[in-house]
């Protein structure tokens, strides 16, 4: 793994027009190739950061500095939400960003191939999305960000409304393409045992102005499984993000 940052936020503030302090002063350094997880308070400033990230909204102070040039970027976002077009099938849904960039048809199939078999899903190709449960749903969402074939990859709670079982068959998953593929991974969640079991650091964010709190490296090799997630170590982490997480409310 790469030590080179990719990304590094130095002194950010983020004051929305309506006065809403959202970001103070924070400093994040994510080097390359890294998955971490922002855990804390509803409202801490989690998804502004990555909407920042990925220039969907400006700092109000500080700076983004990149370590990939520009040319080299390639973000993809992933939401909480499936957000699928109803109307249309899986295989169509996953080619809209390859519609949009107008990567030529035999270009854009063949990508679309190679994200549903990624995905677990080439049999659900002309399924449509009212077919799938909400686990597969996610699996369409990421196959679309995937699809663009991203370094850096933005995930808003991309697991928050699923079942435990679907969530942790979809984290092993995750995993098991990140170590294939290395992207940088930017990952906000509100579930602890998720944060500790998939990432590199654990980043505790404080709310009112929100900040990060603590850096909680996750010394654990990957690949990660069954075992390290009924292990004591796994639970001495959770426990660890769970005390400083408690702090943050006080
Ligand atoms: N467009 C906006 N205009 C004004 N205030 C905003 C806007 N977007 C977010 N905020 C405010 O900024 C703060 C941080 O919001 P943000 O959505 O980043 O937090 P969060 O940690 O992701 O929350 P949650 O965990 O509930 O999703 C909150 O107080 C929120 O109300």
């Amino acid at each position: 793994m790469s030590n080179h940052p990719a990304i590094t936020l130095h002194q950010i503030s983020k004051v929305y027009a309506n006065g809403t302090v959202a970001l103070q002063d924070l400093n994040l350094e994510i080097p390359a190739a890294q998955f971490i997880s922002l855990v804390g308070a509803s409202g801490c400033g989690k998804s502004t950061v990555l909407r920042l990230i990925a220039g969907l909204g400006k700092v109000s102070s500080g700076n983004i500095n990149w370590g990939i040039p520009q040319a080299a970027r390639k973000l993809a976002f992933v939401f909480q939400d499936a957000a699928l077009m109803p109307w249309a099938t899986v295989r169509e849904n996953i080619r809209l960003p390859l519609k949009l960039a107008r990567v030529p048809k035999q270009d854009a199939q063949n990508l679309v191939q190679q994200a549903l078999a990624l995905v677990g899903l080439t049999n659900f190709a002309d399924s449509y999305p009212r077919q799938l449960s909400g686990g597969m749903k996610m699996r369409v969402s990421i196959a679309r960000a995937l699809v663009t074939q991203p370094n850096i990859l933005l995930m808003d709670e991309p697991f928050g409304a699923l079942d435990e079982i679907t969530r942790s068959k979809l984290n092993s998953d995750l995993l098991d393409l990140w170590q294939k593929y290395h992207w940088t991974v930017v990952f906000v969640t509100h579930n602890i045992y998720e944060a500790v079991y998939l990432s590199n650091r654990v980043l505790v964010m404080g709310i009112n102005p929100g900040r990060v709190v603590a850096d909680i490296a996750i010394d654990v090799p990957y690949p990660r499984d069954e075992e390290f997630r009924t292990s004591v170590l796994y639970n001495e982490y959770c426990r660890k993000v769970a005390r400083c997480l408690a702090e943050t409310m006080n």
